[in-house]
């Protein structure tokens, strides 16, 4: 799809550069997400998704505080049903939003917990300031922390995940970097400007490769090794498909017998 308008509506902000769009979430007091938020999230994450002239996308959130305290409590409490109507990209726009091939950043200042976490834990790579904290506290709300519970214990130990889910216990930054869930932690003054740096150089890659490492990394979460190794030889991903069918292919390989850079164009 050709270049589309970008929306920043009530508690979404955006702004692009080039080819990276910023989303910002800026509800007071907390940055929690309603199911209005949520199906707006959804809404900015399906037209980055499918604008073509965007490579990038960054989420990070207003103020000093807090990240995300995940869920709107006190909307749940007014009435706002547990399995309602969170958007074409489930909870925070991000979560299920299905054929999202391009990478995604998350920048967290602040408290970080629950669906809060759960939605850093969709983006691709988390940088994260020293002051951030992160939890699970859902089991004091009486709710299922659904996404971290299916994703928690295959990325870092089991026994770890498993006293997180069960606790509701809080951790810092540089613990949640010792699990490997943060590429970084920054000051509070150099979160942004590390996260765009990070957004720049991923914008100079290969839109196609990585539109593939996205696809066949998803799939292979219920796939067996040889079947997916097949299905990338025999070019049964569409994103491999469009990849080895592409330019980029060949300017890669190109460029490197030329000794220059490459030039990708996404197609
Ligand atoms: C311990 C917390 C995070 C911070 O405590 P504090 O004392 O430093 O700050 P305070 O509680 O005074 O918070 C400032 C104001 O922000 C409001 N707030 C905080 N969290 C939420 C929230 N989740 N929803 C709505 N509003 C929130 C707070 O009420 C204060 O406003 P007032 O000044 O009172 O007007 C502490 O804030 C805390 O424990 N928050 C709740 C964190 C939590 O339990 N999160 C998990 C929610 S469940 C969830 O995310 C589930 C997701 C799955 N799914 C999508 C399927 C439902």
């Amino acid at each position: 799809m050709a270049k589309m308008e970008l929306r920043s509506e009530g508690p979404i902000k955006t702004r692009t550069e080039n080819g990276i769009l910023e989303v910002t979430l800026d509800r007071p007091k907390a940055n929690a997400i309603d199911l209005a938020t949520s199906r707006i999230m959804g809404l900015v994450f399906r037209d980055f998704r499918d604008d073509d002239s965007l490579r990038v996308a960054i989420l990070r959130a207003e103020g000093e505080k807090f990240f995300c305290p995940g869920w709107d409590l006190k909307a749940a409490a007014g009435g706002d049903p547990v399995d309602g109507d969170y958007g074409v990209g489930g909870f925070g726009g991000i979560q299920e939003l299905p054929g999202l091939n391009k990478p995604v950043i998350c920048a967290v200042n602040g408290i970080c917990c629950g669906g809060g976490l759960e939605v850093a834990l969709s983006c691709d790579i988390i940088l994260a300031s020293d002051n951030a904290t992160f939890a699970l506290p859902e089991i004091r709300s009486g709710t299922v922390a659904d996404a971290a519970t299916i994703k928690l214990p295959k990325r870092i130990p089991y026994h770890v995940a498993m006293d997180l889910l069960l606790t509701g216990r809080w951790f810092d930054a540089e613990e949640a970097l010792r699990w490997g869930l943060l590429r970084e932690v920054t000051t509070p003054g150099d979160l942004l400007s590390k996260t765009w740096e990070l957004a720049r150089l991923l914008e100079s890659g290969p839109p196609l490769v990585y539109a593939a490492i996205k696809e066949v990394v998803r799939a292979a979460e219920d796939m067996r090794f040889q079947d997916t190794l097949n299905r990338i030889t025999k070019r049964q991903f569409a994103t491999v498909d469009r990849l080895y069918g592409s330019d980029d292919l060949h300017e890669g390989q190109r460029a490197f017998a030329e000794k220059r850079d490459p030039v990708w164009r996404g197609r």
